[in-house]
């Protein structure tokens, strides 16, 4: 893929988020990796979203320099690098400060699976890290926001759960591109909304049968899956 696709890809993404409601203001960012290059581009910090470019967005290397761009890149760039180099299945990132997704964040809880909506997409409850100690904020605090999402993860495929909630902050979601990233931020606020509902009727629901969980999952996402057309 060239610089020029890339960049027009993650552009292209960023603005989805405007278009689906997760953004407010300048609050999210997407960004999308080249695998064969290790070359990854991102969205620039602060810029409004109605003036933003394809040729403002910034690209980095898997060290995290920028290699192109004249921008400072997002605020969030260590985090986004350092999901990019834990998990090499991924191929796109996206934070938001979606409404309820970070409502359940700030309640440090994470998203149970109460049904066969939150199953299509979650191989389980969307999980809630830990909050950052002082030190990891007063140290490399965006760097450190991906520790504790990696340190969370562990042992979990990430394209099985392909997002999380950071306690005190807000959610975060990746996939193989840059706009299956953004389809599963935009699952990630629907299903949290669905949930605060569903508790909200009944506080007794504990979760959703897991024969039930694991079919919805696998018949989009497993070996036999058969959900959509063949490709
Ligand atoms: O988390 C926050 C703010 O709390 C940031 O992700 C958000 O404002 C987006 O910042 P950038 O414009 O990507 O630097």
């Amino acid at each position: 893929m060239s610089l020029t696709e890339l960049k027009e890809q993650v552009f292209r993404a960023n603005l989805d988020l405007v278009k689906h409601g997760l953004v407010t203001f300048t609050w999210g960012n997407v960004s999308g990796i080249d695998r064969e290059t290790g070359l990854w581009a991102i969205k620039p910090s602060g810029v409004p979203y109605d003036t933003m470019k394809a040729e403002d967005m910034v690209v980095l290397n898997l060290k995290g320099e920028v290699v192109e761009g004249d921008y400072r890149p997002s605020s969030d760039t260590p985090t986004h690098l350092a999901l990019y180099q834990a998990f090499e299945d991924i191929g796109g990132i996206v934070h938001t400060h979606s409404n309820t997704a970070t409502s359940w964040a700030q309640a440090g809880r994470s998203i149970p699976a109460l049904g066969t909506t939150h199953a299509d997409y979650f191989n389980g409850p969307i999980p809630c890290a830990r909050a950052l100690t002082d030190e990891e904020i007063e140290g490399e605090y965006e760097w450190n926001t991906g520790k504790v999402i990696i340190e969370t993860l562990e042992g979990i495929p990430p394209l099985s759960v392909p997002g999380i909630l950071v306690k005190e902050h807000a959610p975060f979601a990746w996939g193989k591109d840059a706009d299956n990233a953004v389809h599963n931020a935009v699952v990630i606020e629907e299903v949290a909304s669905m949930a605060l509902k569903t508790l909200t009727i009944n506080p007794q629901v504990e979760s959703v049968n897991p024969t039930l969980l694991k079919k919805h999952y696998e018949r989009k996402h497993g070996k036999n899956a058969y959900y959509g057309q063949k490709k």
